[in-house]
């Protein structure tokens, strides 16, 4: 593989602005027929998202994935945002139950907008099974399948049947797959989104390892249509993690789907946990993610998310930061 490099590597060359005000640009993406305000979509972890925050999302037009942790909550939880108008995400394993839960959501005529398929290796055939048994079932579900990290997966996942695929294997800040392991795309993660986009035919979400609102941008341009942030959307006053108190400041706990903490037993365990500073309100950042992503578009030259895909781009390998903290 040629070229490889992560989001800290690159910098977006700018092009002529044509808007006289970075409100002029529009950040909005669709996705599975639906458009939303902003192409990023908090990771589907427990102590990122709750019913709580994604009501809040779905009702304010973003997109939202809730995490599949609390099993039986999700039919009550599709009819409750079905009841409002709101759209139904939801995510689903592949264990045996998991079938069973998809049949029944088709009995009863319960048809989530958003299906993902939450799996830590997503290139097998126990996905490749769940696709075609969600498609089967609730053909109508738009159906986003993972983690990849290769060309080859994500062919095979779309070729199943799935809508979108999500790139991401070990990148996350959470995440000891790659040292566990040896495998992933944790230090290349943006090559190889780009190296999987370019064998897409259809939306590819970005999973892990954005650090700063840039990376948003850069995602983008590397052929992402949505990308799935954890560690920025931890430590907010409505996170589900339990919040400490360390030196008179207040922390908030993110822990990994695949830790002994989420888990509640120390098996295969490739995820860990860790103290984020409490960040204040959620809107607060999703409002400076949007004006963030609206300057990029300024800089790109455009008045849409469209004109991020098309800016050329160095490899500045490491120096981005000057050694400047990420926040
Ligand atoms: N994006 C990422 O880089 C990663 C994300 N995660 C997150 O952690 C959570 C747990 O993931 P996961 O363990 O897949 O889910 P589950 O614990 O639900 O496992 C799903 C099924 O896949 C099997 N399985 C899991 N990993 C592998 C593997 N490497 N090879 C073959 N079979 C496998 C499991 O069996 P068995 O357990 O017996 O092997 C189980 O039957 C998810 O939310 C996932 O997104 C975890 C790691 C990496
Ligand atoms: N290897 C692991 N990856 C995990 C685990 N739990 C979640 N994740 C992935 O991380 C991203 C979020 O990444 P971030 O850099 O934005 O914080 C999330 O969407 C998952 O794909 C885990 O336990 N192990």
């Amino acid at each position: 593989m040629e070229n490889v490099f992560d989001y800290e590597d690159i910098q977006l060359i700018p092009a002529k602005c044509v808007v006289n005000s970075r409100s002029e640009c529009d950040t909005t993406v669709s996705l599975g027929g639906h458009k939303f305000k902003l192409p990023v979509v908090p990771a589907n972890m427990q102590t990122i998202i709750d019913e709580k925050i994604a009501t809040y999302l779905a009702e304010n037009g973003y997109f939202y994935v809730m995490h599949r942790f609390e099993p039986e909550k999700r039919q009550d939880f599709i009819k409750d945002m079905q009841s409002r108008a709101l759209i139904a995400s939801i995510s689903v394993g592949v264990k045996d139950e998991e079938y069973n839960f998809v049949q029944q959501l088709a009995e009863e005529k319960l048809v989530p907008e958003f299906i993902t398929i939450d799996i830590a290796h997503g290139h097998s055939n126990a996905v490749i099974k769940m696709i075609k048994h969600i498609k089967e079932y609730l053909p109508q579900s738009f159906v986003i399948a993972g983690n990849v990290g290769t060309p080859e997966a994500v062919r095979e996942l779309e070729n199943a049947g799935a809508d979108a695929t999500k790139v991401g294997i070990g990148p996350g800040k959470v995440c000891i797959t790659k040292i566990k392991t040896g495998f992933g795309t944790g230090g290349w993660q943006l090559a190889a989104l780009r190296w999987c986009a370019k064998a897409a035919s259809k939306p590819i979400i970005a999973d892990g390892g954005i650090r700063t609102h840039g990376d948003i941008a850069k995602s983008v341009r590397f052929g992402a249509t949505m990308v799935m942030i954890g560690s920025l959307f931890a430590g907010h006053e409505e996170s589900p993690g339990q919040t400490i108190e360390k030196d008179g400041k207040l922390f908030k706990e993110y822990f990994g789907s695949a830790s002994e903490f989420q888990k509640g037993e120390k098996k295969n365990v490739e995820g860990k946990k860790m103290y984020v500073e409490h960040k204040g309100a959620l809107q607060d950042t999703l409002t400076e993610m949007e004006q963030d992503l609206q300057s990029s578009i300024s800089y790109a030259g455009g008045t849409s998310l469209d004109a991020i895909r098309h800016v050329d781009y160095v490899v500045v390998k490491n120096s981005i930061f000057n050694g400047d903290k990420v926040y």
